[in-house]
């Protein structure tokens, strides 16, 4: 039996902006709470404010803006290769505003994540808070999905939810999905993924435990 500690799963995080839920994947990685190790954080904004974080907290980082490439799909190669170098387990999608083309996302299928500010499947894509106001839904939420071409279309691993307010506001509902729900949703989905209580079949389908996971498990946040 190897007395060789189990090595953590190696993640690189994309960005685009606050980096917020970076912040919150860091810090319950600093807590115990994530067993994992953040390698890279790359931006395609060369000022994404979480970048700054980053730094201050000593995790490697790069910026590789779209401008300086002819389509998108070059930009995403680059991406891709620049990504890979770090050798991550995991790609980490956190707040990344960028479509990602098949040229990013094969080299690692079944190891892209990401955080959706929505009960998927619905308001896939933007403006999912004032497109849940718009609708006089009484819930919203967020989910965590494994990221495929389709957008926003993944198998969704663990879902958040609150109830919306009278009062809410397109910033006030975001702010309550990413404070109350989003933090601590994203660190139990990574934990779920990383140490492989859920699982990808062959089928496209999530396993937890072995089992089929055809409808995500919903938690209430309020
Ligand atoms: N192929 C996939 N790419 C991405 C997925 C996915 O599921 N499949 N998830 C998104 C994250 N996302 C919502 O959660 C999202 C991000 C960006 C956009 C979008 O329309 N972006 C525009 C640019 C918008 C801007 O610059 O402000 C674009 O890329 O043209 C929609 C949804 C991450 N990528
Ligand atoms: N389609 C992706 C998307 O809308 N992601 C959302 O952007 C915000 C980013 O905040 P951050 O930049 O501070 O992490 C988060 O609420 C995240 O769910």
């Amino acid at each position: 039996m190897s007395d060789m500690p189990a090595q953590k799963p190696r993640i690189v995080v994309l960005i685009s902006g606050r980096g917020r839920n970076l912040e919150a994947i860091h810090q319950a990685i600093e807590r115990g709470e994530l067993n994992a190790k953040i390698v890279l954080v790359a931006s395609n904004k060369t000022r994404a404010p979480g970048l700054g974080y980053a730094r201050l907290a000593g995790l490697p980082t790069v910026a590789i803006a779209p401008r300086a490439f002819a389509d998108r799909e070059s930009y995403d190669t680059a991406l891709a290769r620049r990504v890979a170098a770090a050798r991550p387990d995991w790609v980490v999608l956190a707040g990344f505003m960028r479509v990602l083309s098949d040229a990013f996302i094969a080299p690692f299928a079944g190891r892209i994540v990401n955080i959706h500010p929505s009960l998927l499947p619905k308001y896939k894509g933007l403006h999912t808070h004032a497109r849940a106001l718009a609708a006089g839904d009484t819930h919203h939420g967020a989910s965590v999905h494994l990221v495929i071409p389709a957008l926003d279309e993944g198998p969704v691993v663990r879902q958040g939810r609150i109830r919306i307010t009278a009062d809410d506001t397109e910033q006030t509902l975001a702010d309550r999905v990413l404070d109350r729900i989003e933090r601590p949703l994203y660190a139990a989905a990574l934990a779920d993924l990383f140490e492989a209580r859920v699982t990808a079949g062959d089928d496209g389908a999530l396993y937890r435990d072995g089992n089929r996971q055809d409808t995500p498990p919903v938690q209430d946040y309020d």
